[in-house]
C-alpha cells in the first residue's frame, strides 16, 4: 500500500477536516488497487462505476447508480473497500455504499476521474463514462439478469444530424418490436458515438411497463456464457433461455469474429427468435457486409432487417451533448469551455463525457467556476494528447493522392469540380485538424481569400449530412491523417 494519508490525518483528526484533493488521491489510489486486484474486466463490470460522495464525520459515502450495483459491490467487494478505506485514512470508522440519487453531487466522480491531473495519463485512460454493465433479461422465465444502465434513456439521447437515423430506428423498435423490416435491427459506428446508449434505451422503454422480456448482453458475454453453458453441460438450458425471451440485444458483435463455434450458436438463437417474430437487435463496429471474418450466412441475415448507420459527431452535435451533460450537471460551464472542448475532442462522445465530468468534479471538489483556464489546466493531459500535428500540406497531399489529382491543384486557379471539390476538402480538413486560421489556411492554398475556405468548410459539411459515401470518404481521410 502507498504511503496514503500518513502524517497528514491522525486517528484523532475528522475525516472530513482532510482536504478534497487528499480524499480523492485516496479514492484514486484505492480504485487502482483494486482493479489490480479484481482484474480489468471485472473491475470494468462492476467497480468502475463508483463515485466517491460526501464525507461526514468519520464516514465516507460511495455511490453506485443502481441498487442491483449497490448491493452487488456490498456483498462482493464492502470488506475489501474497508480495509483498504482503512489503510488509507485510519481515522475512517465506516465506508457507506448508497444508490446515487438525482441530484446527488459526488465530492468526486469515478476513481478515474479523481486521479490527480499531474498523474501524466494519456488519451487512451481518460475517464470513460461508467462501462454498461451487461445484460438483464426482466423477466422471471429467465436467469439471464442484470441491468440496464438506467442513465441511458431515450430521453438523454442527443439527436443530431449523424444520429438521427439510427435514433429514429431505435425508437421505432422499442414502440413497436418486431416490425417487418426492422428485424433485425442493425446499429453501427465507431467507437463511443452511442450505439450502447441507443440499446439500453431500447431495453429500458421495453421493459418499462414490464410486459415484455429483453435480454441484453455483450457479444464477450453471450461466449462466456456458452462456453460456461458447455463445460456444465447445460447449453440446452442456456438455449432455451435464449429462445424465451421477446427481444435479443447483443453489443459489439464484433467481438464473434474468428468465434466460430459462437458465431454458429449465435446463427441458430438468431433463427430460431427471428422465425418465433422475436426481435433482434444487434450493435457493431461496422456494417454487415463489413464484417468480414464473420460467416456469411451470419453477414447475410444480419443485414436483413434495418441497418442503421451512426456517423461520427459534427461540431454541433458535440456541442449539443455538452450541453445537455453540464446541465444535467448543474454546475455552470461558459460556452466558450463548451466550444473549445467539442473543437479539441472530435473522436468520440465518451471522451467527451470523460473530459467534461473530470472538469465538473474538479469544480465540485474545489468549489471554483469552471473557466477556460481551467480547462486547460485540469484536461492538460487530455488536450495534449489530442493536439494535431498534422500539417496542411500532409492534408494536401494526402487528400490529392486519394482524389488522384495532381498536388499543384491545390494551389492552382483551376475551377473544375474534379479538383475544386478535393480542394475545398483539403481545406475543410485542414480547419478540423489544424489550428491554422482561416486566412492562414487560405494562403497554403493559392493564396484564396478566407471567405473562400469559409465556404469550403460550409460546403463539405453540407455534403457529408446529405451524401453519405461522401461523407465516408472524408471521415476516412480525417482517420489516415489523425493516425
Ligand atoms: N447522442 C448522444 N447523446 C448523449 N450521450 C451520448 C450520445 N452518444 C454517446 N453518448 C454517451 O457517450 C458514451 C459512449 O456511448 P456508448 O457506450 O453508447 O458508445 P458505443 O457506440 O456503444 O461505443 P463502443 O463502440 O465502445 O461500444 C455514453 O456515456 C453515452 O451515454
Amino acid at each position: 500500500m502507498t504511503a496514503g494519508f500518513s502524517g497528514q490525518i491522525s486517528d484523532d483528526h475528522d475525516v472530513a477536516q482532510a482536504p478534497g484533493g487528499l480524499l480523492t488521491e485516496a479514492w484514486a489510489r484505492i480504485a487502482a488497487r483494486m482493479k489490480s486486484e479484481v482484474g480489468e474486466v471485472e473491475y470494468r463490470t462492476w467497480l468502475q462505476q463508483i463515485v466517491l460522495g460526501p464525507v461526514d464525520g468519520d464516514e465516507v459515502t460511495l455511490l453506485l447508480p443502481t441498487r442491483f450495483l449497490r448491493d452487488w459491490v456490498r456483498s462482493q467487494y464492502g470488506d475489501r473497500l474497508s480495509t483498504l478505506w482503512n489503510q488509507e485514512i485510519p481515522a475512517l470508522r465506516r465506508v457507506e455504499l448508497q444508490v446515487m440519487r438525482p441530484g446527488d453531487r459526488p465530492a468526486a466522480a469515478t476513481a478515474e476521474q479523481a486521479v490527480p491531473v499531474a498523474s501524466g495519463r494519456r488519451v487512451a485512460d481518460v475517464p470513460e463514462a461508467p462501462a454498461p454493465v451487461v445484460e438483464r433479461v426482466q423477466d422471471a422465465r429467465s436467469d439471464l439478469v442484470a441491468p440496464l444502465d438506467p442513465r441511458f434513456t431515450f430521453d438523454s439521447f442527443v439527436v443530431g444530424k449523424p444520429n438521427e437515423f439510427a435514433y429514429a430506428c431505435a425508437r421505432r423498435v422499442a414502440e413497436k418490436p418486431s416490425s417487418p423490416g426492422f428485424n433485425p435491427l442493425f446499429l453501427y459506428g465507431g467507437v463511443g458515438l452511442g450505439k450502447t446508449h441507443l440499446m439500453h434505451a431500447i431495453g429500458s422503454e421495453l421493459t418499462r411497463e414490464g410486459r415484455v422480456s429483453v435480454a441484453y448482453m455483450s457479444a464477450e458475454k453471450f461466449m462466456y456464457r456458452f462456453i460456461g453453458a458447455i463445460r456444465s453441460q447445460s447449453t440446452i438450458e442456456f438455449k432455451e433461455q435464449l429462445r424465451s425471451v421477446d427481444v435479443l440485444m447483443i453489443d459489439d458483435l464484433q467481438f464473434l469474429i474468428g468465434k466460430d463455434n459462437t458465431q454458429e450458436e449465435f446463427f441458430h438463437t438468431f433463427n430460431a427468435l427471428v422465425d418465433a417474430g422475436r426481435q433482434i437487435v444487434v450493435s457493431a463496429d461496422k456494417s454487415p457486409s463489413d464484417l468480414s471474418g464473420l460467416e456469411d450466412r451470419l453477414r447475410t441475415r444480419l443485414g436483413c432487417g434495418m441497418v442503421a448507420d451512426i456517423h461520427a459527431t459534427t461540431f454541433e452535435l458535440r456541442i449539443s451533448i455538452l450541453e445537455a451533460k453540464a446541465t444535467a450537471s448543474g454546475v455552470p460551464v461558459p460556452a466558450k469551455v463548451l466550444e473549445f472542448l467539442a473543437h479539441k475532442i472530435t473522436t468520440n462522445v465518451r471522451e467527451l463525457e470523460g473530459a467534461l465530468n473530470r472538469l465538473i468534479a474538479h469544480a465540485n471538489l474545489f468549489g471554483r467556476p469552471v473557466t477556460l483556464e481551467a480547462t486547460q489546466e485540469v484536461l492538460h493531459d487530455i488536450l495534449k494528447a489530442h493536439d494535431r500535428r498534422v500539417t496542411i500540406e500532409e492534408i494536401q497531399r494526402k487528400v490529392s493522392e486519394h482524389w488522384n489529382i495532381r498536388l499543384t491543384d491545390m494551389s492552382s486557379a483551376r475551377r473544375a469540380r474534379a479538383v475544386a471539390r478535393p480542394r475545398q476538402v483539403a481545406m475543410y480538413l485542414a480547419k478540423q485538424l489544424t489550428s491554422r486560421s482561416l486566412p492562414e489556411i487560405g494562403r497554403k492554398f493559392g493564396n484564396r481569400d478566407h471567405t473562400t475556405v469559409m465556404h469550403a468548410v460550409q460546403r463539405v459539411t453540407e455534403l457529408m449530412e446529405r451524401d453519405t459515401a461522401f461523407a465516408e470518404d472524408v471521415e476516412l481521410l480525417r482517420r489516415m491523417l489523425e493516425s
